[in-house]
Order: C-alpha cells, then structure tokens, then sequence
C-alpha cells in the first residue's frame, strides 16, 4: 500500500488556489456517455418488456438468477421475519434510531393554511401527501439500513398512503438489518432490484412494481443517471453524487479524531471526497501522519486510500475567516466544524447540506441516529437545496374562494391585465362576475 501522505496539499495563498480547488471538486461521471447510453437502454428496455427486463438485468448485474419477477418481491412478513432474526442489541439500535429520525421530522410536517380577506374570499394552501413514493436503497457495495430510515421515515410522517422501496441484493445476499428496518419504518412493498432498471420500474410501472409519483433516494452513477432521466415522468428529491466532507479545524482536535472523520465517508466510495480545512499548517502533518497510521487498521482500507489519494486534500488557509469561504465554495455534503466556538461561526456559513457543530459532532452520528436525514445535497449542490424531508413528500395546491363582492372587485383588475395581455375569454370570463356597470362599459361590454 503506498503511503497515505499522498493526500493533496492545497494553500489557499498560492495565486492558483481556485484552479486547484475547481479541479478537485469536479465530478463528471455523471455526464459520462457511455453511462448515459447504457441508462437508456436500461429504461427503455424496462419500458417495453417490464418484469421480463427486471429479471434479466437483476441477473446481469447482481448475478441473481431468478425463475421470475415473483421471486423479487418481498412480502411483509419476510420483513417481519428479518425483525426476528438480528440481535436484540441491533434491533434496539434501529428502534432508537427511528424515533429520534421520526421526532426530529414530526417538526418539518407542513400543514394546510388559509385567511379571509375583509370581503369574505379565502386565500389559502392545501397540503397533500404523495400517493406513492418509491424509495431507492443502495446496496451495491454496502447495505444501508439507515437509508432506509432516513427514507422510509420522513414519507410515513408525511402521511403518503404507500411507500415502496427498492434495493438490490447481489447474488441473492439479503441484509436482515435492511429488510428489519424497512418493518420497523412502515415500507408497505420491497422489491429486490437495483440500478437503473429499479428506477425505471418505479418510474414507469411495470406488471409488478407499481409506478409511484416520486422516486427518493441514493445511489450509484447508474441510479443518478437514471433519476435524472426519469424526472419529469416522476418527481425526484435530488441527484446525489458520491459522499463528502469537509472539516474545517482549528487545530486543536485530536488528529486521530480527524482522520478517522475523514475517512468515515471516504470509506463510503472511491469517488468519496474528504477535504480537510485548518490554518493550522502542523495541525495538518498531524492529521496526514494519522491518515497513515490508521489507515492499515481499516476493513476498507482499498477504497479509502483510493478516495483520500484520489480526491481528498488537506488545505492550509491563513485564518478561520478565510476557512469558512473555503467552505462556502466548496457547499459540502457535509460539514464539521471542529472548533472551540462554533456558533460563532455559524452565521457565516451559508452552503452546507449538514452542519456538525463542534469536536464532539462526528458526522457519524448524523448518519445514523441524531435525527436530522443523512440523504444531502452533495456536489456543490447545497447552494440551492436541502436535506430530504417531510416536505419531499408533500404538495401544495392553491386555493381561491371569491366571496361575490370579491370576485366583482378583483375582476376589475384581471379583465384590465387580460385585455392587454389580448386574451379577451380570460376578460370576459371575469367580466361575468363584475356587478360595477360603468367599469364594464368603460371595457366595452
Ligand atoms: N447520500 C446518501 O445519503 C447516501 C447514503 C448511502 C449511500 N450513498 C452512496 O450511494 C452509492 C451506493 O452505490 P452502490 O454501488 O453501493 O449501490 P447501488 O445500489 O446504488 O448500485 C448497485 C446497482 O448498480 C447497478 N450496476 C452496477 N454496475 C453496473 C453496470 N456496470 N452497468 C449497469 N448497472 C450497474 C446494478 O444494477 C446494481 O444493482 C455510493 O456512492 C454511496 O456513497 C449515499
Ligand atoms: N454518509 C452517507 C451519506 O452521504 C450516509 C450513510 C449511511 N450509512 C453510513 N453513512
Ligand atoms: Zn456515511
């Protein structure tokens, strides 16, 4: 294994800082042709031949070969089975989990509201729950049953009537913890496919899988690519690139605390970034001679040496100031801010899908059980969106009851707009309910 220390080094002094730090964040996979097209044959044959394509590429690219589509299909008592079948220790972990995940989002639920002008018209927002929500759960090179919580969770609180999750099982290896979690999250269908083959299927139905109206969750280059293509057939949350973090330090955490923070999500994916900020330039010797001591102590070791040599780097910046513009261009998945006073720095971060405030927040905990969704914007995407939530799955309708007064006195107005804008039905289907004679003769009716 070659030594850790091969970790990028960027100062943010150097005149080229932003070229470098453009260069590092770029993660064009996404764009990728051959990805593209192979997403495109994979939706289009979904398409056309439904569960029989399920089938084939279940056995393509999971090495799952199955008789047929019924025996991807998981009924609710395998799930119940599953509860029965982790350690007590383990089942405890997913209930504690899934409240603390189903309290903090009790407070994102969004209710219906309405107010009545002086002349009796009500202006209001009614609030609806998906009907059917598809959630994809990764499980290509991990199993993730905290994704199926931070998925499962905020789509029940909802109130969605059905939820119907996805998630590969390569060559037929089933994780009791997934299928425990999806029990105790209330998911009412599994299916155990994966890849832009289970996108499309939620997408656009097939003899099995019903189509949903959104598809939530993340994924592979395989399942982004095939979110992507699909929006608009259905609602998507996001396109989530691979993990990321970024640490900004003050130098006075314990190196080893760091190293191990950073490679928490490199370990996720080769293509994981984990960027480390300080102005501390022997703080970050520290943290790179941990990144070599530990790293031979890790399971996955190979995927992390890959993502911390590939896209990781440990950046030396001249204050703290300069380190949270660091951070705001950068618009992490997910920040820690590993401080003395982080509060104080909190107002001035303003792109970030997860903060983690102080040296006792490792992102760990978010990932898991703190409450808040760990599925985030990632690739600089949190400049303009949010964490997955209660509001994912629900939608709002206008709504508009003119009193008669209201509607005579705002048909004024809208018959003036419409003439101009030339569309003389528009005029004249307010103009009906104006009751004000010399306005309408003044419109020339
Ligand atoms: N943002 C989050 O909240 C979050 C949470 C968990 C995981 N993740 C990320 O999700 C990703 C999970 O990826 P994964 O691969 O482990 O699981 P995955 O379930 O996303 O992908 C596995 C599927 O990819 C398809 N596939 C694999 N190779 C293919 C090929 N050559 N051609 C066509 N299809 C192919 C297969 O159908 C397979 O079922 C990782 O990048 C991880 O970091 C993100
Ligand atoms: N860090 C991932 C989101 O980027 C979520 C996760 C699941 N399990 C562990 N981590
Ligand atoms: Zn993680």
């Amino acid at each position: 294994m070659t030594a850790t220390t091969a970790i990028r080094r960027l100062n943010a002094a150097d005149p080229d800082f932003a070229h470098h730090l453009d260069h590092l964040l770029s993660w064009e996979s996404v764009s990728d042709d051959s990805v593209n097209q192979r997403v495109l044959d994979i939706i289009k044959a979904v398409r056309e031949r439904g569960d029989a394509a399920l089938v084939e590429f279940t056995e393509k690219f999971d090495g799952l070969e199955v008789a047929s589509m019924a025996d991807l299909i998981l009924p609710r008592e395998r799930l119940e089975l599953a509860l029965t079948r982790i350690t007590v220790a383990q089942r405890e972990a997913l209930e504690k989990a899934a409240a603390r995940v189903r309290s903090y989002h009790e407070k994102q639920k969004q209710d219906s509201w309405s107010y009545t002008e002086a002349d009796g018209t009500v202006l209001g927002q009614k609030v609806t729950p998906l009907d059917r929500a598809g959630l994809y759960v990764p499980g290509g090179k991990a199993s993730y049953p905290s994704s199926v919580l931070m998925n499962a969770i905020p789509a029940k609180v909802a109130g969605v009537t059905e939820v119907v999750m996805v998630v590969p099982t390569p060559r037929g290896e089933i994780n009791e913890l997934v299928l425990a979690a999806a029990c105790i999250a209330g998911v009412d269908r599994v299916f155990t496919i994966g890849g832009a083959q289970a996108v499309a299927a939620l997408a656009y139905g097939t003899e099995s899988v019903p189509k949903v109206d959104k598809v939530v969750g993340p994924g592979n280059i395989y399942v982004a690519t095939a979110k992507r293509h699909v929006f608009g057939q259905v609602g998507i949350d996001m396109i989530a690139g691979p993990s990321e973090i970024l640490v900004v330090c003050d130098g006075q955490t314990d190196p080893d605390w760091i190293a191990m923070d950073l490679f928490s999500q490199a370990e996720h994916d080769e293509d994981a970034q984990a960027i480390l900020v300080s102005p501390d330039a022997e703080f970050l010797d520290k943290v790179a001679a941990s990144i070599d001591k530990l790293l031979p102590t890790m399971d996955r070791a190979t995927i992390i040496e890959t993502s911390i040599n590939g896209r990781g780097a440990l950046i030396h910046v001249k204050d703290m100031a300069q380190a949270i513009d660091v951070a705001n261009r950068i618009a992490p998945e997910h920040l820690e801010l590993s401080v003395a006073d982080p509060q104080a720095w909190l107002p001035q971060i303003r792109h970030a899908g997860a903060i983690f405030m102080g040296r006792h927040t490792s992102e760990a905990l978010g990932d898991y059980c703190a409450g808040p969704n760990h599925v985030l914007p990632t690739s600089g995407t949190a400049r303009f969106s949010s964490p997955l939530g209660v509001y994912d799955f629900q939608k709002r309708s206008s709504i508009i009851f003119c009193s008669e007064a209201g509607a005579s006195e705002l048909g004024k107005t809208a018959s003036v707009l419409a003439r101009g804008e030339s569309l003389s039905a528009h005029a004249r289907s307010a103009e009906y309910r104006i009751k004000d004679a010399d306005f309408l003769k003044g419109q020339g009716n």
